[in-house]
C-alpha cells in the first residue's frame, strides 16, 4: 500500500547540511497498522510526513498503492492528499470552529456538498463517541475528547491511508489507552492502513502488527512486533524492548548474587510449556527465579525469566544447552 524507497531528507542549514533521514526503505501492507519507534531528534516526523509530502523527499520516492507520489503537485496533490488522513499530538484543531465545523472542513475543501457533510459528520462523531460534543467548541473538551475530534475529522474524506504523528504522547496512561484501542477498532472496522510514530515501545506493543526501529536517520531493524520483541538483534532495541519489559534488578541483588544469572526468553506456544520445572527435575538443582513475566504480543504469549542458578560449571552449561534448544534466546547476564 505505501512504499517508501531509498528515502533521504536533507535540510540545509547555513554553513551545514544534515540528513534527518537517511536512506530509508519500508513496505506497508494495506490494512496493517504500522508503527515507527526512536528516540527523539530519529527523524520519525520528518520520515512521516514525507508519506503525504508535507515533507518531500531530497532523494527517493513515495509510493502509494502503485503509484510514484513524489512529484506531485497542484490538483494530483490535493487530491492524493485526501486518501491520507493525519492526526497528530497537539490535536490541531481549529479553536474557533465548532466539533461539528472541525469535521466538516477537510470535507469543505474538497467540495463535499452542504447533505453529504451533515449526513457524514454525525456518522464520524458516533464512531469517535462524541455525538453529545457536535455542537461545542474544542476548548470544553479534554485531552482525549480533542485526540477524537482530530480522529474523526482524518476519517472525513474516507482516506485509505491514516497517518498518526506521536497520537497519544499528550495523553495520561488511560486516555492513551482509550484512544489505541479505538484507533484498533477503526483499523478493523474500516480496513484503513495505519502508520503511527510514537518513542514508546508500549504504543507499538499495544496495538502495532509491524514495527521499523529508527535511530538516527536510519532504520536499524523492521519486522513483526512480536519478533522484535521477542528476538531484538539491533542493540538499540534490545535496549528499547528491555526497557519496556522492565526486567532490570536492583543493583543490590546483582552485587549480592552467587552462581549464574541468566535471562531466557521464550515465544509461542512453548511459553506455556513447564520448560523450568522439567530442567529443575532433569538435572536435579535449583533455579531460583528472580523476576519474570509472560506477556500477550499480538495475542501470542512472550515469557521473559531472569534465573539465578547454583551449580557446578558443567552443570550449569548443560542447563544453558538444554534451555537453549527449548526456548527462543538464553542470554548469561553474571557469573
Ligand atoms: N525544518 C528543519 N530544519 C532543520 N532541521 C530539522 C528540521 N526539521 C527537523 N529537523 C531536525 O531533524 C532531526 C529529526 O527531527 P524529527 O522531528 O523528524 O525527529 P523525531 O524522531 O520526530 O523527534 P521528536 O519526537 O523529538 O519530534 C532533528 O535533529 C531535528 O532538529
Amino acid at each position: 500500500m505505501v512504499n517508501i524507497e531509498n528515502v533521504t531528507v536533507t535540510f540545509q542549514t547555513k554553513d551545514t547540511s544534515f540528513k534527518a533521514v537517511d536512506t530509508i526503505n519500508l513496505h506497508i501492507q494495506e490494512g496493517e497498522i504500522f508503527g515507527i519507534v526512536g528516540t527523539s531528534g530519529a527523524g520519525k516526523s520528518t520520515l512521516i510526513r514525507t508519506i503525504n509530502l508535507l515533507q518531500k523527499p531530497t532523494s527517493g520516492k513515495i509510493w502509494i498503492a502503485g503509484e510514484d507520489i513524489t512529484e506531485y503537485t497542484g490538483l494530483k496533490l490535493r487530491t492524493i492528499r485526501h486518501s491520507i488522513g493525519m492526526i497528530f499530538q497537539h490535536f490541531n484543531l481549529i479553536h474557533t470552529k465548532t466539533v461539528f465545523d472541525n469535521v466538516a472542513f477537510p470535507m469543505v475543501i474538497a467540495g463535499a456538498s452542504k447533505e453529504a457533510i451533515a449526513q457524514r459528520v454525525p456518522a464520524l462523531l458516533e464512531l469517535v463517541g462524541l455525538s453529545d460534543k457536535m455542537h461545542v467548541y474544542p476548548s470544553t473538551l479534554s485531552g482525549g475528547q480533542k485526540q477524537r475530534v482530530g480522529i474523526a475529522r482524518a476519517l472525513a474524506n474516507s482516506p485509505r491511508i491514516l497517518l498518526c504523528d506521536e497520537p497519544t504522547s499528550a495523553l495520561d496512561l488511560e486516555t492513551t489507552n482509550a484512544i489505541l484501542d479505538l484507533l484498533k477498532e477503526i483499523n478493523k472496522k474500516l480496513g484503513i492502513t495505519t502508520i503511527l510514530i510514537t518513542h514508546e515501545m508500549d504504543v507499538i506493543k499495544k496495538i502495532c502488527n509491524k514495527v521499523a526501529v529508527m535511530d538516527k536517520g536510519i532504520v536499524v531493524e523492521t519486522g513483526s512486533v512480536y519478533d522484535i520483541f521477542s528476538l531484538p538483534k539491533h542493540l538499540f532495541t534490545q535496549k528499547l524492548v528491555a526497557h519496556t519489559l522492565n526486567l532490570e534488578l536492583p543493583s543490590r541483588i546483582l552485587q549480592d548474587v552467587q552462581g549464574r544469572l541468566i535471562k531466557v526468553v521464550y515465544n509461542g506456544d512453548r511459553a506455556e510449556e513447564p520448560i523450568l520445572s522439567d530442567a529443575i527435575r532433569t538435572f536435579g538443582v535449583d533455579i531460583n527465579v528472580l523476576h519474570g513475566k509472560i506477556e500477550y504480543i499480538d495475542e501470542k504469549p512472550l515469557g521473559v525469566l531472569l534465573l539465578n542458578i547454583n551449580a557446578s560449571s558443567a552443570q550449569i552449561e548443560q542447563i544453558i544447552s538444554y534451555l537453549k534448544e527449548r526456548t527462543a534466546s538464553v542470554e548469561v547476564f553474571h557469573g
